[in-house]
């Protein structure tokens, strides 16, 4: 049985204060409230979260930029602590979205993925093995024995694409969806993901296109300002946030009902 249960969770970022401050607590249409402490700025990013995800569930996260999507990511993935309440998290999580963070540009491909074995948990026997699977992939011949600094960008993607092959676990956490450079590769990815999502008894999907969420998850949970708004049907939510999004201008604190 895999299960995460988040128990009125709150979770800020702490910055150092410099110059001016007080401009940093403007609203903008974007991102989380901004605090002035006596020594550093806190960032509110998730404010008092509450949830349950449970065996076969589907969920998808929407909101807009800054609105917390990937911190709720991270904390269900364990990769970031809480400053109040409680995650339980059971079964085996794995984190797609961390897989394009953290490449070593001065590394080669190879040195990269084997990096990236370790931090996935593939037991040392088999990492030979699945660098191997990785390089197969992503159709990068000799340029995956070069540093990834010697990449073009879709080359890059193509590395970031292929890690997917370490992905495994119970539990699949994802940020938005990866977009294939081009159609050769795009198929064997997206056959790959498609078979990790059947496989996984769990799936939390952030992603900004519809399209995407409507393929892969059948409830949504709505983020804004830290918080949530809204948990429910794909259908039900998608619609009032679709509604909310014409309501509020795209540079600016919400529009004013005339
Ligand atoms: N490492 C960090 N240090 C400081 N603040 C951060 C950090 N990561 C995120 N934040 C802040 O936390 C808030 C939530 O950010 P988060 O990345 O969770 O949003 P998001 O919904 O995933 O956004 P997007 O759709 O743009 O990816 C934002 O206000 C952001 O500025």
């Amino acid at each position: 049985m895999a299960k995460i249960v988040i128990e009125n969770a709150s979770v800020s970022y702490f910055l150092r204060k410099r110059g001016d401050v007080a401009k940093s607590t403007e609203r903008g249409a974007v991102g989380a409230e901004v605090i002035i402490g006596q020594r550093y700025l806190e960032i509110a990013a998730l404010k008092n979260i509450s949830l349950r995800l449970n065996d076969g569930d589907r969920v998808g996260l929407i909101g807009v930029n800054g609105s917390g999507k990937s911190t709720l990511l991270k904390l269900c993935a364990g990769a970031l602590g809480v400053q109040s309440g409680r995650v339980t998290v059971e079964g085996r999580v794995s984190p797609q979205f961390a897989l394009g963070s953290g490449l070593k540009p001065k590394l080669s491909g190879r040195q990269n993925t084997e990096l990236k074995c370790l931090y996935m948990g593939v037991p040392q026997s088999s990492v030979g093995r699945h660098v191997e699977d990785v390089k197969a992939l992503s159709g990068l011949g000799g340029y995956f024995e070069l540093p990834v600094h010697s990449y073009s960008a879709g080359m890059r993607s193509r590395l970031v694409m292929s890690l997917l092959r370490l992905v495994r676990g119970e539990i699949l956490i994802m940020d938005e969806w990866i977009n294939a450079v081009d159609p050769s590769l795009s198929a064997a990815v997206g056959g790959l993901q498609t078979q990790l999502i059947e496989k996984a008894k769990i799936l939390l999907l952030a992603s900004h296109s519809q399209r995407v969420l409507e393929e892969w998850v059948d409830r949504l949970i709505w983020l804004d300002h830290a918080e949530i708004r809204a948990d429910g049907s794909l259908q039900k939510v998608h619609l009032e946030y679709r509604k909310w999004l014409k309501t509020r201008s795209a540079y600016g604190p919400v529009k004013q009902p005339t």
